[in-house]
């Protein structure tokens, strides 16, 4: 060989470790992928066999084999239905054979991953006899980018990235109701400023409650409808959503004029059945840092803690079919937060987890779903903010990771958006005051001092 043969062999080699390591996404388009389709369809039969998915032979084929003195057949490998390339990975529809069952794929996956020099194997049933694995040939959650179509509608906004490569949305007609815990520094906020960014550009009202004084929210502001900053706002604020769902329950049932001879597909029990001109505006209410509206420190504080609980716990019980939806998210969500808590938390579907440092925070979000997604969330490092233990509503849970929004992008998103944010009458005395403070803020050891 050349010293230039070497030369080029080198300069290409360091150019696609490069690739693999700036852009893995085009290395997989690129390299991975033709090569990860080959591997698996070559090494498919052995694999099987190797990690015993492969049944003996049936009685008929024996009984052949004796009957003709030929040699006994081999193990039946379960057939290949449909091998897809996808941007990240590959999909392999396989029909299993007699005996065989989903879960013997799914308890398989870490083995298949190493087999197929995969990066992550996950597997699912899709109807009787056929199960899925999806494989992904690098890591998606290192660096998260979004694919650029989406199955977006009203409600149902991609949130993050599965690590299986898929888009894990936030179906609010779905799961109404959501819970989103993490320690401090996991991505709580971010996540929460993607479902603002996400929902900004649709027909919805934004309603936030965020008592670390307005800091995450407050920067948004132009796109929320009400704003509250603290907990005597709040549940004033809850009182208005209260208001509002009342007056939106009579017009639904105005609207109903049930009698005997009205067909059933003209009933409604909720704003998705009412005309279109009398429907109202959805509404998503953010609360963040839950765990300030349930401290108190005196007698008076105590009871305005008891009516903002109640307040929730109505809403979330019966908020729903008034278009009204709750996401709540805090570092803790325990019965430790007092009375109510656990009842409203029953009626939180949605759950998402940041990392959380001990197993009865994750209690708190799964401990009544899967024990597994209780160990999968504490072991989320500290180096990947953002990544998310989150519920499917198939009963499941999946790990997933919020693309990077950084506090700039969600504001311009929110003021592209302001024209709209619409009003609602019962809320009006927490519209968020847009004006700019223009005083000149004094240093903070300056300000403790004064008020010292
Ligand atoms: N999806 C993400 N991708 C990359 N980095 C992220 C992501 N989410 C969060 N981070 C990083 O982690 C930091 C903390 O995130 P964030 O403010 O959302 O945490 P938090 O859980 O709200 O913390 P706290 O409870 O203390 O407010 C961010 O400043 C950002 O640097």
């Amino acid at each position: 060989m050349t010293m230039n043969t070497i030369l080029i062999a080198a300069v290409i080699a360091g150019g696609l470790a490069l690739l693999r390591w700036l852009r893995p996404a085009w290395f997989w388009l690129c390299l991975g992928l033709p090569l990860a389709a080959a591997r698996v369809l070559i090494r498919y039969g052995s694999v099987m066999e190797a990690c015993g998915l492969t049944v003996p032979p049936s009685r008929m084929r024996l009984a052949v084999a004796r009957a003709t003195r030929t040699e006994v057949p081999s193990s039946r490998v379960p057939r290949i239905i449909r091998l897809t390339p996808t941007r990240t990975g590959l999909v392999l529809r396989i029909k299993m054979r007699p005996g065989q069952d989903a879960f013997d794929f799914i308890a398989s996956s870490d083995r298949l991953r190493h087999s197929f020099k995969m990066q992550g194997v996950t597997g699912r049933e899709v109807k009787a006899g056929v199960v899925e694995l999806r494989m992904t040939g690098y890591d998606v959650l290192k660096r998260v980018q979004m694919p650029a179509k989406t199955e977006t509608k009203t409600l149902r906004i991609p949130v993050s990235l599965r690590e299986d490569g898929a888009i894990h949305y936030r179906d609010y007609r779905e799961v109404p109701h959501s819970l989103n815990i993490g320690a401090t520094q996991s991505g709580k906020s971010v996540y929460q400023r993607r479902l603002v960014s996400e929902l900004a550009p649709q027909p919805v009202a934004l309603v936030g409650i965020d008592c670390k004084n307005g800091v995450e929210l407050a920067p948004l502001a132009r796109r929320f409808s009400a704003l509250a900053c603290n907990p005597d706002d709040a549940l004033g604020l809850l009182d208005g959503l209260l208001d509002r769902m009342e007056v939106i329950y009579e017009i639904i049932r105005r609207e109903q004029r049930i009698s005997s001879d009205v067909p059933d597909a003209e009933i409604t029990a909720d704003i998705w059945g009412l005309p279109e001109h009398l429907q109202p505006t959805p509404v998503v209410l953010l609360v963040d840092e839950v765990a300030e509206l349930a401290l108190f420190a005196s007698k008076k504080e105590e009871k305005r803690r008891d009516a903002i609980v109640t307040a929730l716990v109505r809403l979330a019980q019966l908020g729903r079919a008034a278009g009204i939806y709750v996401e709540i998210c805090g570092q803790r969500f325990g019965a430790d937060l007092g009375n109510g808590i656990t009842l409203l938390r029953s009626q939180l579907t949605g759950r998402v987890s940041h990392r959380v440092n001990d197993e009865a925070s994750a209690r708190m979000v799964f401990g009544d779903i899967s024990p597994d997604a209780m160990g999968a969330t504490v072991q989320i490092p500290t180096d990947r903010p953002g990544t998310a233990v989150a519920a499917e509503s198939s009963g499941g849970w999946v790990l997933t990771r919020t693309p990077y929004t950084t506090l700039r992008q969600a504001v311009n998103t929110c003021n592209r958006h302001a024209d709209l944010t619409p009003e609602l009458p019962e809320l009006a005395d927490w519209r968020p005051d847009l004006r700019i403070s223009l005083v000149k803020t004094a240093p903070a050891d300056e300000l403790m001092s004064r008020a010292a």
